[in-house]
Formats: structure tokens, C-alpha cells, sequence
């Protein structure tokens, strides 16, 4: 669907690239979380893929339409308009017409839960309201990618699961997302491919479905039962000890089970943990500890 080429932009006048040398394909269906420190990049990336600025160097390259969808960090309404004025000025911007104008904005207020503010003015909601509003107004456009800057910031939690929901069945319904975040439990509900900026460069990219290392965690009551140290140790498998507790990262399915198998026979951990590595796990070992 879009294809980025060693991407590189350099504001005017700054002294350093805020971004270079990216590389990404993106299809559509994917919902993507697009994570990294403040000024790492983020928000001049969903400016790029919006065109709102060209690339200084490298391509970006769209396959079929590039009808884009964007929901801007900054909030983008007219505050003396009430919440239905914006909604009908945007539609009208966006060109729709009959039967989908009609189903875009029920789709747009019921994701973002507008029906009881439509008649107030824009300047009349409340923070939380007005970031609704935003995400309203972005996910009215019919798109083909959706791009997402800190949609829901400020935001209570029963609105940004709905939230959350319709962006989700975007991807769902072939859309392709890319959801910028600084709450990972946030990106680690929603997203199926991870890209981590730092510093203006693609420090990681992975599906999440793929994450190699599952992480295996016990604590005893007492002490660690020196027969599993000692398999660790005669297989060479990192682990490591916290007191009573022993964390592992297993890359092969086998070590569960020879790990099981062992602990059979051994006093039983009053804690045992077993699954993916966190995406908060994975985020800090990738940034060298910066979240
Ligand atoms: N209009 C601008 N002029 C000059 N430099 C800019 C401009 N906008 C951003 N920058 C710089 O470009 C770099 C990347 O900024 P960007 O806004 O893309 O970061 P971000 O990852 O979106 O950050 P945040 O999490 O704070 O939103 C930063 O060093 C920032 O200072």
C-alpha cells in the first residue's frame, strides 16, 4: 500500500535530521504503534505520510489511492462552531454525499460518543471532549490509511476504550492505522506491528505476534531450588536471580518443557509467570532503558 525509501527531513534551521534513513511497508489491514520519546520523530513521520511536508530525501511511494485519514496531535476544530457544525463542515470538506455522508458521521459519533455534545460550541467542551472531538472529525474522512497522533490524551478510560474499538475495526475492516502513543498498555491492546523511533531513526520494527523470547518468571517461598540453577547453568541459558526469583527467556518451546519436567520434582513456586515479553519489556530493551 505505501512504501517508504531511506525517508530523511531536516527542519529548516535545526541543527540535526529529524528523521533519516527510514524504511517501512505498510499494507492495508495493519495497525501499527508508533512509539518514542518526545522528539523522536513521531509526529514529522505522520506529517511525511500525510504529505503535510516532502521528504528531503529518499521516496515514499504509494501503491492505488492514497486517501489518508488524520487525526493531528494538535487539536484541528473551529472552537466558536458547535460539535455538529464542525461535523457537517468537515463532511462537506471531505466531499461526502447521500447515504456514506450519513453513515460516516454516525460511525465517527459513536466512536468518539458525541450524541449528547452536538450542540454545544467546540470552546464549550472540556479538554477530554474536545480530543473527541478531534478523533471524530479525522475518522469521518473514508481513508485507506488512518494516521493517529496522540488521539486519545486526556481522555477517560470508558471513552478511550470505545475509542480504541472503532480504530481497532478499522484495521479490522482492511484499513491500514498508524497509532502514535506514549501509553504502551494503549499500543500493546491495539497494535500488531510496533515501530520504535529514537532520535530520528527506525530503532525497531516488529510484529508482535513474533516476538521470539517468551518470558518465564517463579518465586519460591524460601529459596530457588538449586537443581534448576543448575540446569540453566549446564544448558547455557541466561537467567537471571532477583532473591527468590528466577526469570528466564526461553526461545524454544523444549526448554518449557525440560523447565517443567524439573520443577515436577522441586518444592513449587508460590509465583510462576509464563508468556510474551512485555511490549514494555521489549520497548526498554530496545531504547536502552528510555521510555
Ligand atoms: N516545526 C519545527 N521546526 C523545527 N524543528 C522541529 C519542528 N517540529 C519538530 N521539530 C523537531 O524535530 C524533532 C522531531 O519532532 P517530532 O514533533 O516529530 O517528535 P515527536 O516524536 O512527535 O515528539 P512528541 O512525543 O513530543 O510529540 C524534534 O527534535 C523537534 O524539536
Amino acid at each position: 500500500m505505501l512504501d517508504l525509501q531511506q525517508l530523511g527531513y531536516r527542519y529548516p534551521g535545526s541543527p540535526a535530521p529529524a528523521l533519516q534513513d527510514i524504511s517501512l511497508h505498510i499494507q492495508p489491514g495493519e495497525c501499527i504503534g508508533l512509539l518514542g520519546s518526545n522528539g523522536a520523530g513521531k509526529t514529522t513521520l505522520l506529517s511525511l505520510i500525510a504529505g503535510l511536508i516532502q521528504p528531503q530525501q529518499g521516496s515514499l511511494r504509494w501503491q492505488g489511492h492514497n486517501a489518508i485519514g488524520l487525526v493531528p496531535q494538535s487539536l484541528a476544530f473551529h472552537a466558536r462552531l458547535r460539535v455538529s457544525e464542525n461535523l457537517q463542515l468537515f463532511a462537506d470538506l471531505y466531499r461526502l454525499r447521500g447515504s456514506e455522508r450519513q453513515h460516516q458521521l454516525e460511525q465517527a459519533i459513536d466512536a468518539a460518543q458525541l450524541e449528547s455534545l452536538l450542540k454545544r460550541t467546540a470552546a464549550q467542551l472540556s479538554g477530554g471532549q474536545q480530543r473527541r472531538l478531534n478523533f471524530a472529525l479525522g475518522l469521518l474522512q473514508p481513508a485507506q490509511l488512518y494516521l493517529l497522533d496522540e488521539a486519545t490524551v486526556g481522555v477517560d478510560s470508558a471513552n478511550r476504550q470505545r475509542m480504541l474499538q472503532a480504530v481497532r475495526s478499522l484495521a479490522d475492516n482492511g484499513k491500514a492505522v498508524i497509532y502514535t502513543s506514549h501509553y504502551l498498555p494503549e499500543i500493546e491492546q491495539l497494535a500488531d506491528r510496533v515501530l520504535l523511533l529514537s532520535e530520528g531513526r527506525l530503532l525497531l520494527d516488529q510484529r508482535l505476534q513474533e516476538q521470539p523470547a517468551q518470558q518465564f518468571s517463579a518465586r519460591w517461598a524460601d529459596t530457588i531450588p538449586q537443581a534448576l540453577v543448575q540446569l540453566c547453568h549446564d544448558r547455557h541459558w541466561s537467567c537471571s536471580q532477583q532473591g527468590n526469583q528466577l526469570k528466564l527467556e526461553l526461545s524454544d518451546p523444549q526448554q518449557l518443557q525440560e523447565l517443567l519436567q524439573l520443577l515436577a520434582s522441586q518444592p513449587a513456586p508460590v509465583q510462576l509467570d509464563y508468556g510474551p515479553a512485555s511490549l514494555e519489556q521489549l520497548y526498554l530493551h530496545s531504547s536502552g532503558g528510555q521510555l
